[in-house]
């Protein structure tokens, strides 16, 4: 897949919300147009007081001029109205992309990146919401102001024409020389600041070492290389910034000079007179106040760039496809064959799993076996649709993998992994996890999981509220809330790693003894080296 640029994915953005654009640009447009009533009738005001008398017409121009401004405020007002709507639409749409996408990215996407962290980005949503007022009001409305400005003062003097060119062509030339650069040292910058939040979190999450290790100042240290890291290169990025805004009073000086030196001459040789002068001074100073706006917009460019360029890092990984057509019966049994089967992380020159095959009828009961890092948990994912072969193939009651509907497969799967996956919610979401099961179903499974004294214990049943991880739940209750997630749905399919090593001994073999029925009719593979589990299996599978 092409990489697209930031301004690429900038236009991509702009480009669904092309009505409301065409409405901001409409009214920019008319704004530019109204606010040169003002110098206009300045100078008609002018003219007239010249003349020493007061006049219908002069009170007529007076309130064309305030019904001019007014007019340009109201515009304004609905402006804001349309940017705060798409503002809160690119909000919404960016919290479901990253909603749908992060739990959807292909594995081998994140073989060397740390999913959480990649949630960060979100925060880079803020910035597009912040800058994209600025870059398309404040834009839209200064390039509009200067462009007619400038065709204004043309109808007083060819001169004019002149410096009106000179300054689009000087503004071009700085964005054109400055913009790429002030674009990679902002990409830069926002590195550092990522790195430095992620080291923050994992200060956070392993607190507790850095504080029984605190005379080390190891944390503090590292935090001290990414923050230097961070400042060179904002200093680096303000350097382009302070560059810009230094072009700017250049050309500021040179604008002013100009137009007070033809301007005044064009007064003296009798060219032009003092209305006309008046009105040119007061367009020359609007001009240079939509410049200055223009260069201080120019920052937010650089962030909104930034933003789209971090946010789209993660919106650019590859997702897990659907694969094939092919489903599997729900609640069914499930047997699998594997020939050949070999995989490699992308990190890894060797295949982990290198020209396996094995074959598990169903209603097996098969312990899968072997000595740490030989790939037990790999092909557990692999089992699971979660990890795809490299070569080979895998097959679910006949059907390969790639033929076979994921959907239909995950909905016949229970999956106990090693890692905690207990989310911040209640302890019925943590189970069913969207599931539609009823409380009375659930509290059958918790019986058999003897989990009752829990419920009891805590006076919310099953609306507990669980932190994130399960800080404050017992370890053996995370691990029965995991299986109980992984078998509510009575899966035709259940892989397990070491789901009971935290359970007491006693209560293990009841489990064991429960999960192993024949009265089950799921296909269960647990990694685990215990006699218990051995025991009641059917078939081991040694790595
Ligand atoms: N996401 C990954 N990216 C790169 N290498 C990985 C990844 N996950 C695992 N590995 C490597 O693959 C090898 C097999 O890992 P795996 O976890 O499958 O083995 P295991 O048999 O389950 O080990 P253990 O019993 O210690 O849990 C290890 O060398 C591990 O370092």
């Amino acid at each position: 897949m092409t990489k697209l640029t930031p301004i690429q994915r900038l236009w991509r953005l702009l480009k669904l919300y092309k009505p409301e654009i065409r409405q901001i640009y409409t009214y920019a447009l008319v704004i530019g147009i109204v606010n040169l009533s003002l110098p206009l009738g300045i100078q008609a005001i002018i003219n007239y007081l010249q003349t020493g008398e007061l006049s219908i017409s002069w009170i007529l121009l007076v309130t064309i001029v305030l019904v001019g401004i007014t007019a340009a405020g109201l515009l304004q007002v609905l402006q804001l109205r349309i940017v705060e709507n798409i503002q809160q639409d690119i909000f919404a749409r960016s919290a479901f992309e990253f909603a749908f996408r992060l739990p959807q990215i292909k594995p081998r996407e994140l073989d060397s990146q740390h999913a959480p962290e990649l949630a960060n980005r979100f925060f880079d949503t803020m910035t597009i919401q912040k800058g994209l007022p600025k870059l398309l009001i404040d834009l839209s409305v200064s390039s509009f102001q200067i462009i007619f400005g400038i065709i204004l003062l043309s109808v007083y003097s060819i001169y004019f024409i002149a410096l009106g060119l000179f300054l689009g062509f000087a503004l071009f030339l700085l964005v054109k020389i400055t913009g790429r650069i002030g674009l990679e040292t902002s990409i830069k910058e926002s590195k550092y600041k990522y790195n430095l939040a992620h080291w923050l979190e994992e200060i956070g999450r392993v607190r507790r070492t850095f504080h029984l290790s605190q005379n080390q100042s190891f944390h503090l240290n590292k935090s001290d290389d990414i923050t230097v890291d961070y400042i060179t290169s904002r200093e680096s990025h303000f350097r382009v910034l302070l560059d810009q805004f230094k072009s700017f009073i250049g050309f500021k000086v040179f604008i002013a000079a100009g137009i007070l030196v033809v301007g005044g001459l064009l007064v003296f040789n009798q060219q032009m007179n003092i209305g006309q002068f008046v009105a040119a001074e007061i367009v020359i100073i609007l001009i240079i106040n939509s410049v200055e706006k223009l260069v201080s917009v120019w920052d937010n460019v650089y962030d909104v760039l930034t933003a789209f360029e971090k946010i789209g890092f993660v919106t650019d990984m590859e997702l897990q496809d659907s694969a094939g057509k092919s489903k599997i019966n729900k609640n069914g049994p499930c047997s699998i064959k594997l020939k050949n089967a070999t995989f490699h992380y992308s990190t890894d020159n060797e295949p982990i799993i290198d020209n396996f095959n094995s074959e598990i009828p169903i209603q097996s009961r098969v312990v899968l076996t072997g000595k740490t890092g030989s790939g037990k948990s790999t092909l557990l994912q692999i089992l699971a649709g979660i990890i795809n072969l490299d070569k080979g193939e895998i097959s679910i009651n006949d059907i390969p993998y790639d033929h076979l509907d994921r959907k239909s497969l995950h909905q016949n799967l229970g999956v106990v992994l090693a890692s905690n996956q207990i989310f911040e919610g209640t302890l019925r979401e943590n189970i069913l996890v969207g599931r539609q099961i009823s409380d009375e179903k659930l509290m059958g499974l918790m019986t058999k999981l003897e989990m009752n004294d829990f419920l009891k214990s805590n006076s919310k049943g099953l609306d507990l509220i669980l932190d994130s991880g399960g800080r404050r739940t017992p370890r053996c209750i995370i691990q029965k809330i995991h299986l109980a997630r992984a078998i509510c749905h009575n899966p035709g399919l259940l892989l397990m790693e070491d789901p009971l090593v935290n359970i007491p001994k006693e209560e293990r073999k009841s489990i064991i003894k429960f999960l192993t029925d024949k009265a089950h009719q799921w296909t269960l593979v647990v990694i685990t080296d215990e006699d218990d589990w051995i025991a009641n299996s059917t078939q081991i599978i040694k790595l």
